[in-house]
Formats: structure tokens, sequence, C-alpha cells
């Protein structure tokens, strides 16, 4: 199920009230890509973090189609990123003592008995996509590129219609690095997804849709189709 984006007045402060985010109106149609950009500790990882319900001490609305996150409980908000969002996290939030096969089946932890083998059938395949073979060795020993290919594994394995990625070319080579834009540009034409991607990357914001600013966690540009 594909779901538009609308956010409303989306205001994210630290605990000292500083405004590290403020995204007064953002739009997004499904089957559309929105790229991010902006400097270092310009908002753009919270503004991934805030679009995937992983926030606390959020205001505004967050809405998926007819659901608003943020008046979610967090359990709910967990069941909900199960079901419908894949997310590439900047330092990859792998589990190290769990191998490749296990850490990008982890959306099968929260989903239904019913769709657990697919997911991890699933998360096989994109590992093997990606050339990794399901080694037991734990993630741990392996390289930041692996890493990342786990990680990207584990944000595709559950089919999500929502794919929220940090900086998913920064560990690649630039031959891996292009095969994973094409792969995430055909998924969003083919199967009418959602990406959202913080990117540094030239060649990844270049096959955007369009790019979303963002700059001491104001918007710049790019906030409406
Ligand atoms: N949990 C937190 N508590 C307090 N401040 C935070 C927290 N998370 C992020 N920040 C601050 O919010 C600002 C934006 O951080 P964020 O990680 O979103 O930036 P970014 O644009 O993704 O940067 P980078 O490109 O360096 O990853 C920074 O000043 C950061 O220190």
């Amino acid at each position: 199920m594909t779901l538009p984006l609308h956010v409303r007045d989306c205001v994210v402060r630290n605990r000292g009230g500083r405004v590290l985010l403020n995204v007064p109106n953002l739009e997004l149609t499904p089957g559309a890509s929105l790229g991010i950009r902006g400097p270092s500790g310009a908002g753009k990882s919270t503004l991934l973090y805030a679009l995937a319900g992983l926030l606390e001490g959020i205001n505004g609305e967050v809405h998926w189609g007819d659901t608003d996150l943020l008046t979610l409980s967090s359990a709910r908000r967990a069941s909900f990123r199960a079901a419908n969002i894949g997310m590439i996290f900047q330092d990859f939030l792998l589990f190290e003592e769990l191998d490749a096969a296990s850490n990008a089946g982890l959306a099968a932890m929260y989903l239904p008995k019913a769709q657990r083998a697919g997911v991890k059938a699933c998360a096989m395949a994109q590992l093997a996509h990606l050339g990794l073979d399901a080694s037991a060795r734990s993630v741990a020993s392996y390289s930041g590129g692996e890493r990342q290919r786990v990680a990207i594994a584990r944000a595709l394995a559950n089919e999500a219609t929502i794919l929220l990625a940090d900086e998913p070319t920064a560990s690649l080579d630039r031959p891996a690095a292009d095969s994973l834009i094409e792969g995430l540009v055909n998924r969003v034409r083919d199967q009418g997804a959602t990406l959202i991607a913080v990117s540094h990357d030239a060649h990844l914001l270049d096959r955007m849709d369009r790019v979303l600013g963002l700059e001491d966690g104001q918007v710049t540009a790019g906030a409406l189709p």
C-alpha cells in the first residue's frame, strides 16, 4: 500500500528548547522521490527520524495517508514502521553480535507470524543481490561497505513502500553506489514506493524528483511539489 506524506508545523527542539528542525509544510505523493541536502548539523537526520516516528518531544503532524504518526503510542508506531517503512540509518544501527541474515531480517520480529518467513527470505535475497553471502559471521567484523549493504538489505526486506535513507551511498564505492541508486529509483517507479534520501552524493540527488534544502533546521528550498 502506498501512502502520501503530509507534514504540518513539525517542530523538534532539544532539551534546552533550541529548535533543531522546523518544517511548516511538506507534501509528497506516493511514487515520488525526495532528496534532502544541507550542511552538517542542518537537521537532515532529525527530519528522517521525525518522518519515521522515532522522535519524542516533537510537535506538529506527520501523516502517512490517514495515519498521524505523532498521535500513535510507541508500540503502534513500531508496528507501523515494521509494516510500511524501510529505514537505512546513517550509522547503520546493526546488532553487532548477529550475522548478516539476522540483521537483514530484523523486521520479522515485529510482524505477524504469517509474514515472518517471507521477510526472512526477502532479506536473504536482498543480501545476495547486494553481493553478500550468507555468512554466519557476526557483522562486528564486517567492513564499512559491507555493513552499509546489510543495512540496505534490512531496509528493503519488508517490501516497505516508504524508504527513508540516511546517506545510503556514503560507504559504497562508485559502482556499488550507482547500482544502489538505480535499484532504489526502479523500486520507486515499479512499485510506487516513496523514497526520501538524505545525501551529499550529487549522483543520487540528481536522480530524485525533488530536492529539499535544510539549513540550521529550516527549510531553504523544495518544500512544495
Ligand atoms: N538527540 C538529540 N539531542 C540533542 N540534540 C540533537 C539530538 N539529535 C541531533 N541533535 C542536534 O540537532 C542538530 C541536527 O542534527 P542532525 O543529525 O539532524 O544533522 P544532519 O543535518 O543530519 O547532520 P550530518 O550531515 O552531520 O549528519 C545538530 O545540532 C545535532 O547536534
